[in-house]
């Protein structure tokens, strides 16, 4: 493709670059090609332009900096104002093609259950449909376990050029604030986007909450077109900040809860692995029963349901399809139950609002104790380690404080900050350990709950990702001990 194409109406100043034939477009040197466009973009660690010589002795035909860069190159060097932007534009236009409906989903916790549950209400329209997420991706006949919520521009690109040859037609993925904030998303052409909520998460990266809030609405102010429905949770703390970013960028806004207007939830009730929701949507009554658990589903399934209505999807086809949902892997998921029918979760919270809801959802049906297994990641926001130290021994009544992803981290270092607000809890590092002894704490009315990796099929210690699933060690802790 030739670069003028790639490059768009924006980009007017192309110099001798115009004609340039590229063959792929890379902004990691290493995976260069001959005759391939080299984005260099400035990253959390390293600064690309200095990659720039690695990219043209790979072969790159061309490179792109940004405006403030000196770059003294064999090749020729195109400055652009926002080099992760036009990354991300220059991706779409090189793979062209994409599913024909797309919507994306942001909010601090709930996307994933929010893309897989809008996949799931599609393919019950009869649509052929996928999700991109944290978990991977799910498209007919394809199922890959997954590494980044928002993947890279180029990857992204690539994959939804594959899944529209494939015949998928709708497609729903997450924005993480990363993903926004790195503009990964930008090349995508969005029919609707939805907002779940906000609680704290990586302010490792965001300086403060109002600049992680401002790069989840993105999504809104910058990414979707005008007059596009933006459904949103309506029962948040963040909801009506989230509502105004929306009407102020001129959408179409749809919003869904207790205090939503487009779906209106009048009354819940719990049932052990079930909950009855029933839902008002203009004139219309429904009562919906979900098969899952935790108050945070049904939160969820009414934004997969204004996500699916907005494209499309018929009020009555959607609430139908609610009544099938399966959860995503690892989200509030019944593993197993001991004989004397005490239950045992994997879930996947990993910041305080996740494990407050998750803990507080299991409380109802609980009437012995609730036993929780979690840790906190190494090189991720380290204010969360006490704030869910206290949430767990507040909300359950036993505690196991444990290693989860320590990565260049020294694993007790990050069990003591959780310690130092988990007055009581018992520490054990060996993650299968702890999950053995939660397990053989059940009696009968208890619920465990082993939160933090969900989905995930490996433990990060160092550099090295060695296997480990908290399904195989909760399923082996029930066998081994016969309980
Ligand atoms: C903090 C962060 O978001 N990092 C992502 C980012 O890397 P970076 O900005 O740190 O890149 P960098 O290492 O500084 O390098 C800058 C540039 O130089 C390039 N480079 C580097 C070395 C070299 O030899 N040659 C070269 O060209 C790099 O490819 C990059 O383009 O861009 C990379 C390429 O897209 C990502 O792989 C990388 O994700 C890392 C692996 C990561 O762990 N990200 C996590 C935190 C993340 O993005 N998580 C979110 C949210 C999860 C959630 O919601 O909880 C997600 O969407 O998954
Ligand atoms: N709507 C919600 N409100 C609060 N907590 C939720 C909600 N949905 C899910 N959770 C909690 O957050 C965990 C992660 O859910 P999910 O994977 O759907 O969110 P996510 O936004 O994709 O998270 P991540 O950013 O880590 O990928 C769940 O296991 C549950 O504990
Ligand atoms: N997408 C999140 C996942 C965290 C999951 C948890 N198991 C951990 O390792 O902290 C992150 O990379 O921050
Ligand atoms: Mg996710």
């Amino acid at each position: 493709m030739k670069i003028t194409d790639l490059a768009g109406p924006e980009i007017s100043d192309l110099g001798n670059a115009s004609a340039i034939e590229v063959g792929g477009i890379s902004a990691d040197s290493r995976t260069v090609n001959k005759g391939d466009l080299f984005v260099a973009v400035h990253g959390s660690r390293n600064d690309g332009t200095a990659y720039v010589a690695d990219a043209i002795a790979r072969g790159a035909a061309a490179v792109v900096v940004g405006r403030e860069a000196h770059v003294e190159a064999s090749v020729p060097v195109i400055a652009v104002d926002e080099p992760r932007r036009f990354l991300a534009l220059a991706a779409a236009r090189f793979f062209a093609r994409q599913p024909q409906t797309m919507v994306a989903v942001t909010g601090t916790a709930g996307k994933t259950s929010v893309a897989s549950f809008t996949r799931q209400i599609w393919a019950h329209a009869g649509h052929a449909a996928a999700m991109i997420g944290t978990t991977g991706v799910t498209a007919p006949g394809r199922e890959d376990y997954g590494s980044l919520t928002t993947p890279d521009p180029v990857s992204l690109h690539k994959l939804l050029a594959e899944l529209a040859d494939a015949g998928v037609t709708h497609a729903a993925m997450e924005a993480s604030s990363h993903g926004l904030d790195q503009a990964r998303l930008d090349g995508v052409r969005l029919s609707a986007a939805a907002f779940t909520n906000l609680g704290r998460d990586h302010m490792d990266y965001h300086p403060t909450v109002e600049h992680y809030m401002a790069a989840k609405m993105r999504l809104f102010d910058t990414l979707l077109p005008r007059g596009a429905p933006a459904v949103i949770f309506a029962d948040d703390e963040w909801s009506n900040a989230a509502i105004k970013a929306a009407g102020d960028a001129g959408l179409d806004v749809r919003t869904v809860g207790r205090k939503g207007a487009y779906l209106t939830l009048k009354r819940v009730e719990h049932f052990r692995h079930k909950q009855m929701a029933e839902v008002h949507i203009g004139d219309d009554i429904y009562e919906v029963h979900i098969p899952l658990a935790g108050d945070f589903q049904i939160a969820n399934a009414l934004v997969a349901a204004g996500l699916a209505m907005s494209t499309g999807v018929s009020a009555k086809t959607a609430m139908a399809a609610l009544g099938h949902l399966i959860g995503a892997s690892g989200r509030l998921e019944l593993v197993g139950h001991a004989k004397n029918g005490a239950l045992a979760y994997v879930d996947y919270a990993h910041k305080p609002d996740a494990l407050e809801n998750v803990l507080s959802s299991v409380r109802p049906f609980t009437s012995g104790r609730v036993i929780v297994v979690f840790g906190c990641g190494g090189d991720r926001d380290k204010g969360k380690r006490p704030i869910m130290g206290e949430i767990a021994t507040r909300l359950a009544d036993v505690v196991i404080v444990t290693d989860d992803n320590p990565r260049s981290e020294v694993p007790e270092v990050i069990r003591s900050e959780i310690m130092a607000a988990a007055k009581g809890a018992m520490e054990i590092g060996d993650r299968a350990a702890a999950i053995r002894a939660g397990v053989a704490m059940l009696s009968a009315g208890d619920t465990l709950i082993v939160a933090g990796k969900g989905h995930e099929e490996g433990q990060t210690i160092g550099s090295e990702t060695l296997p480990f699933s908290d399904h195989a060690e909760v399923r082996k802790a029930l066998e081994e001990l016969d309980l």
